[in-house]
């Protein structure tokens, strides 16, 4: 039988439909690759047995006529979506134990839809960085993190206090172990989801992206990231970081499994006043292939000081691909781009800043107590969030400050203007344009933790366009000298998700980009 963590979500979906096999066989060969994947420390909270009940139903409604887009899909979900009566802790300590009493809109919809859910994944604490290293739960481990899988005889090593005539009777057992000889990032925020998804444990997991963390950990990782349109997937029921920019969206392997799961996703919300009340379309329908005579801009201030020749290889690979299936490219210039990396980390922290401003040991998770209401809330705050997190609600909270505001908070935003004014000017001149996604590859765990500004350079290709809240899609294109997944970006013009999406099509065909981690390799 063929290894069914391999599937696609669309080639699943068809085995499914045929009576090939069923969701809860999908499901559990998929809990079984979680069990196996725990090296990577992708999940905070496995739910193995929820998911077979789900994949159960699943069947249940596939034999009555009734299948959702995603029937009985195993997918994980990114820690910082509300799952009613599962813990949900956006990666922090001051939430650890926090189970909602309510769903969030985007996975009630999967689960509508007939998806399953498998777990709750690893991320940055609350959304906040690019690497997963801030969560309160440990790094995750990138699936692409050279190594060996060690076979190491388990009864022979316990031998040391079994007595003769016990170790004569007990069969010693192999125990396969995975030892890393360096352990790289999967990337972040949505890391957990981006290592799951790579590793094959989940065909697909959600994500959040506010001013990358869908797009940068796929590029990353190799597998496909969309950020939609701002106003596109209802924000009810994701714990906020900064509500102007965050937006979730699908990683998935194939940009098919994208425009699947992204229709499924999205959708009008009147329990967010952010949601666009506007007609889905059929996202699969719009992967024609057919790019002829689509102009792809290309931004001159993307090349960016020090981007390492091989990015710009790429770029200019991926250039080439679109060019070949009858696409035009075009100079264009978005000059304000210098000023995006800047505005972001102004406009996010002054958001996260108020948005955690409710996180008090009152109303959710942890409460540490001290002589007064005062130092009750010092004293959660103080153990409740990690340094990362504080740091953003300082800069936040000085920056929304008398005196500062004027000079920092209000700025931004006109620059915040100015940025979506460029865009708005640049797709006067196209249809879509074409970026790398991120200025490296993976980097290793530890690295760059002591440097703040190096670690937000990882967003200096993603934020424009978080900022200008437009749609943009990560692909991948190719391995790196060092044998790393590299992405390109496609940005589109508002709620065009249609054009990215069938752009990112072309891309994938052209780059044919199907090596598998060494993790999944070594695991068979
Ligand atoms: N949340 C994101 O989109 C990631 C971004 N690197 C940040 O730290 O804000």
């Amino acid at each position: 039988m063929t290894d069914l963590t391999k599937l696609s979500m669309t080639e699943a979906l068809a085995g499914m439909a045929k009576g090939e096999f069923t969701s809860v066989e999908l499901t559990e060969a998929h809990v079984r690759a979680v069990e196996a994947s725990r090296p990577l420390n992708a999940f905070i909270t496995e739910t193995p047995d929820q998911a077979l009940a789900m994949a159960s139903r699943a069947d249940a409604a596939r034999a009555k006529g009734e299948a959702g887009s995603m029937n009985g899909l195993p997918i994980a979900v990114k820690d910082l979506f509300c799952t009613a009566g599962f813990q949900t802790t956006a990666g922090s300590h001051i939430l650890e134990g926090f189970k909602p009493p309510y769903e969030s809109t985007v996975t009630a919809n999967l689960w509508r839809d007939g998806a399953v859910m498998l777990g709750k994944v690893n991320l940055d604490e609350f959304a906040m960085g690019s690497s997963n290293m801030t969560s309160h739960f440990g790094p995750v481990v990138s699936p692409w993190s050279p190594g060996t899988l060690v076979q190491r005889d388990a009864g022979a090593e316990e031998g040391g206090f079994l007595s003769e005539l016990t170790a004569a009777v007990r069969q010693p057992h192999p125990v396969q172990e995975w030892q890393w000889t360096r352990k790289l990032v999967p990337g972040g925020s949505s890391g957990g989801s981006a290592a799951a998804v790579a590793a094959r444990c989940a065909m697909a997991a959600t994500g959040t992206d506010t001013g990358g963390s869908i797009r940068q950990p796929a590029s990353f990782v190799g597998i496909v990231g969309i950020k939609p349109t701002y106003g596109r997937c209802s924000r009810w029921g994701i714990v906020a970081f900064a509500s102007s920019l965050d937006q979730a969206g699908p990683m998935t392997r194939t940009v098919d499994d994208a425009a699947l799961m992204l229709g499924s996703m999205c959708g009008f919300d009147p329990k967010d006043s952010t949601s666009v009340d506007m007609a889905v379309p059929d996202f699969r329908a719009a992967l024609t292939g057919d790019i002829r005579g689509l102009k792809v801009g290309i931004p001159k201030e993307y090349r960016v000081d020090g981007m390492p020749a091989e990015i710009e290889k790429l770029w200019r690979q991926g250039i080439d691909w679109l060019k070949s299936a009858g696409a035009e490219p075009v100079e264009i210039s978005l000059p304000h781009t210098k000023y995006a990396l800047a505005t972001y980390y102004i406009v996010a922290p002054a958001e996260c800043s108020s948005n955690l401003a409710r996180y008090d040991g009152v109303r959710f998770g942890l409460r540490v107590e001290g002589k007064d209401l005062k130092e009750m809330y010092e004293n959660t705050r103080a153990e409740g969030f990690g340094e990362e997190v504080k740091r953003r609600i300082m800069i936040g909270t000085y920056v929304l400050s008398a005196g500062y505001y004027d000079a920092y908070y209000l700025k931004a935003q006109q620059v915040r203007t100015r940025i979506a004014q460029d865009f708005e000017e640049a797709y006067k001149l196209c249809d879509v344009i074409l970026t790398p996604t991120a200025p490296s590859t993976a980097f290793a765990i530890g690295e760059k933790m002591d440097d703040p500004i190096a670690m937000y350079l990882n967003d200096v290709f993603t934020v424009p366009a978080s900022l200008a809240g437009l749609p943009g899609i990560s692909v991948p294109a190719g391995l790196a000298s060092d044998g790393l997944p590299l992405g390109l970006q496609i940005l589109g013009r508002p709620f065009d998700e249609a054009t990215v999406l069938k752009v990112a099509g072309v891309l994938e065909q052209a780059a044919d980009f199907n090596t598998l981690p060494p993790f999944v390799a070594a695991r068979g």
